[in-house]
């Protein structure tokens, strides 16, 4: 090993300069092939950017400053609701409105999940985000099945005391904290209690440290090169799955000697997941599956918090509403039994209304990818088999004809049935085959923290306006700092 170590630095240089030659070329070749097949067939309208890396510069500029939304208004404006451009090496189509919606969510096999060759690496070839088929309905139902709302009303009084116990002891005899970080952490302890079995014990912390590492990844580019964010993704994927072989290993034991039960987290709920043949989930199928669901449920859940978080602090009304409903809830608990009950999550009404009005506003998941797996066609345009499609909430979250006044933030909008909103246009939690199977899991897990974070503190941001970051998913910038009061009125606690 230590030959080839003093042998790699001198031609490190040279070889970088090679890949990129060959990298540009092959980059080249392919946009020239891509531009003679479109003007030869109905390619959407719009821009392939430059060879190779397509308009990936400029989106991830706009991701980074929060102006995601605009980059597809202006695409949208100049092109029409349907229009190409390439990222991240790869040609795609973006279709817009709730007809493209409609489309892209209850497609058939002629568009598959297969996502970008960064974030495919990173969750693993097995990933309910990459696999079709028997073998996707399979998995998906394990998790909808752990993960309905009558699964989740048996853990509700654990996960209420996970929240609590993490959430408070991270902010006792504090002045001020960063939210981001903080609930990063809570909802990570969150999901790796409930959802993979990680009691006492466990370093938590490594593995914690180790997914951030391996989800910088996600939307890096593809190229293993030392020193890079995707290299550096892909080792500490390496690390993770050592860690969820030997948890899958242990639990197994505890499964076999009767320690546990088949259902009580997401691992024993894989491993005793059997196909039509009656045969197991492979070990890499399990554990794909597994740094798929700790990225889905945790980032997304966590970035919705910090940003209502962050909305609380601006808008008084919003939180006074906000703050009356928690403390009556909790004044109730108090005068029972003091442990929390299912029917107090659906008394956290107006809370849950604004968080779903944050959600049109500021989508966790604003899009996904699919890949096209054989010519197909929309709105009278072509689409080649081999290139991507782009699903966005944007278009239709603030579109005036579907949502009053979209700019406004206005969370009597989810009140009633008579104000439901047309199929395929909310889409925070996707739609059809592939709808998110963790919304109620995450709805509980967020309000629980709103919860024991309002009824407990007061804060104040310490940067006025700050501004948000795409990471991928939207946080405020800076970690969003607060200053921290204590509520003196203890009785209001829970
Ligand atoms: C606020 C929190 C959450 C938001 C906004 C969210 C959003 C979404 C969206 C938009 C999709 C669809 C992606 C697509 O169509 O390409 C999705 C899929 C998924 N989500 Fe969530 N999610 C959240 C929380 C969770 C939680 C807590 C879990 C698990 C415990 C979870 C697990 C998954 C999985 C496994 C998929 C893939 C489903 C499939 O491909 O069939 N999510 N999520």
């Amino acid at each position: 090993m230590e030959f080839l170590t003093n042998l790699v630095p001198p031609n490190f240089e040279f070889q970088v300069q090679y890949l990129a030659i060959i990298l540009i070329t092959v980059g080249i070749l392919y946009i020239g092939y891509l531009k003679i097949k479109a003007s030869s067939s109905s390619i959407p309208p719009g821009s392939l950017g430059f060879p190779l890396i397509g308009e990936t510069i400029s989106f991830l500029m706009a991701q980074k400053q929060d102006k995601s939304k605009q980059w597809f208004e202006i695409r949208v404006q100049k092109y029409g609701p349907v229009f190409k451009t390439s990222l991240v090496g790869s040609p795609i189509v973006v279709l817009t409105g709730q007809a493209a919606n409609k489309f892209i969510f209850s497609a058939n096999d002629a568009i598959a999940g297969n996502q970008m060759l960064s974030t495919a690496t990173i969750f693993g070839k097995y990933s309910i985000f990459e696999v079709e088929g028997s073998r996707r309905k399979l998995i998906k139902s394990a998790m909808m099945n752990f993960l309905k709302p009558e699964s989740i009303q048996k853990i509700i009084v654990e996960m209420d005391s996970i929240v609590k116990k993490y959430l408070l002891k991270e902010l006792e005899g504090k002045e001020s904290v960063q939210f981001v970080p903080l609930i990063k952490k809570v909802t990570f302890k969150v999901t790796s209690t409930l959802l993979f079995g990680l009691h006492e014990g466990w370093d938590k912390e490594k593995l914690f440290e180790d997914l951030t590492i391996a989800f910088r990844g996600l939307w890096a580019i593809p190229l293993r090169i030392p020193g890079t964010k995707f290299r550096k993704a892909c080792q500490a994927r390496d690390r993770v799955c050592k860690t969820l072989s030997k948890l899958i290993k242990t639990r197994k034991e505890d499964m076999e000697e009767g320690k546990m039960g088949s259902q009580q987290d997401m691992i024993s709920t894989f491993l005793s997941l059997r196909d039509e043949e009656g045969k197991p989930l492979l070990e890499e199928e399990i554990i794909d599956n597994l740094i798929t669901l700790i990225f889905a449920s945790q980032d997304t859940s966590s970035c919705l918090v910090c940003l209502f978080f962050q909305y609380l602090g601006r808008d008084t009304n919003v939180y006074n509403k906000v703050l009356e409903e928690h403390k009556e809830i909790a004044k109730t608990r108090v005068e029972s039994d003091g442990k929390l009950k299912w029917s107090e999550m659906q008394s956290m009404k107006y809370t849950w209304k604004a968080v779903q009005e944050l959600m049109r506003l500021k989508p966790p998941l604003s899009g996904n990818f699919r890949y096209v797996t054989r010519d197909i066609s929309f709105g009278g345009y072509d689409i080649p088999k081999g290139w991507r499609i782009l699903w966005v909430a944007f278009p239709t979250h603030m579109d005036p004809e579907i949502f009053d006044e979209p700019e406004k933030f206005q969370p009597s909008r989810f009140e009633g049935p008579s104000k439901s909103v047309p199929p395929y246009t909310y889409i925070p939690f996707g739609a059809g085959s592939r709808i998110c199977p963790g919304s109620e899991f995450a709805r509980i897990d967020v309000l629980l923290i709103i919860h024991h974070l309002v009824t407990n503190y007061g804060w104040t941001p310490l940067i006025p306006n700050e501004p948000l970051i795409h990471d991928p998913m939207p946080y405020p910038a800076k970690g969003l700092p607060v200053r921290l009061q204590p509520m003196l009125d203890q009785e209001n606690t829970t």
